[in-house]
């Protein structure tokens, strides 16, 4: 007989998964990155502090109440701030992932960038995927300042990247925010290769084209 896991059980689950194949493939390192769920009661699941995002357990995530009160596992992400304006802003996401993919990360250190968007439209699935990318000002990881600055750019965009730091992304569910920050991250790599190139980026009519899809 087939058991009927819990919501609960199924995301924890996805998030061990998620963070185990985020970091075998280098999405990120050591122990960087975090990742959220939101439950459809409204509660959270959060990776632990200083836990590598590819030795997750399922019994040890941290679980917020709705109202954002710390109510079970491991001492919470030092970004679960972070997170919650996330999700206060952006009342669709099911889930939030915040990594150090390297290109992202060259790419937020870069000076002369368009800081309300910082990579060009080089390919529809980046369009379709993330679309937008504002730069939010330097802070210290862990800073109440740097999740307020997150919220205020979270409002514009469900993709975000931290100066000198790293992307967060929201999306509708746990795959959403993972496929998107790949594409992100794959986007900066291409970025970077074509810099110095003349490049076609996708015309306002193709992106719009896509926006309508
Ligand atoms: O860069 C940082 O310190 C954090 O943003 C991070 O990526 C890992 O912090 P924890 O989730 O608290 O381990
Ligand atoms: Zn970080």
């Amino acid at each position: 007989m087939t058991a009927i896991l819990s919501e609960e059980t199924r995301m924890r689950d996805e998030i061990v998964e998620v963070g185990r194949s985020l970091f075998d493939r280098l999405f990120t390192f050591g122990s960087t990155g975090n990742i959220s769920v939101r439950l459809s009661s409204g509660e959270t699941l959060m990776t632990p502090t200083n836990t590598s995002l590819g030795r997750l357990d399922p019994g040890r995530l941290s679980k917020f109440s709705a109202d954002g009160v710390h109510i079970g596992g491991d001492k919470p992400t030092k970004e679960a701030f972070l997170h919650q304006c996330m999700y206060c802003q952006r009342p669709e996401a099911g889930a939030v992932v915040h990594l150090h993919s390297t290109h992202a990360v060259a790419v937020s250190i870069l000076d002369g960038l368009d800081e309300t968007d910082l990579l060009p439209p080089l390919t529809a699935y980046y369009v379709m995927r993330v679309g937008r990318l504002p730069l939010v000002p330097y802070f210290p990881p862990g800073d109440a300042a740097l999740a307020e600055a997150v919220a205020a750019k979270a409002r514009e965009s469900h993709a975000v990247l931290l100066a000198n730091h790293g992307p967060v992304v929201a999306g509708a569910t746990l795959r959403d925010a993972q496929y998107a920050s790949e594409e992100l991250e794959e986007t900066a790599k291409l970025f970077l290769l074509l810099r110095g190139e003349r490049i076609r980026p996708l015309t306002g009519a193709q992106r719009d084209l896509l926006r309508e899809r």
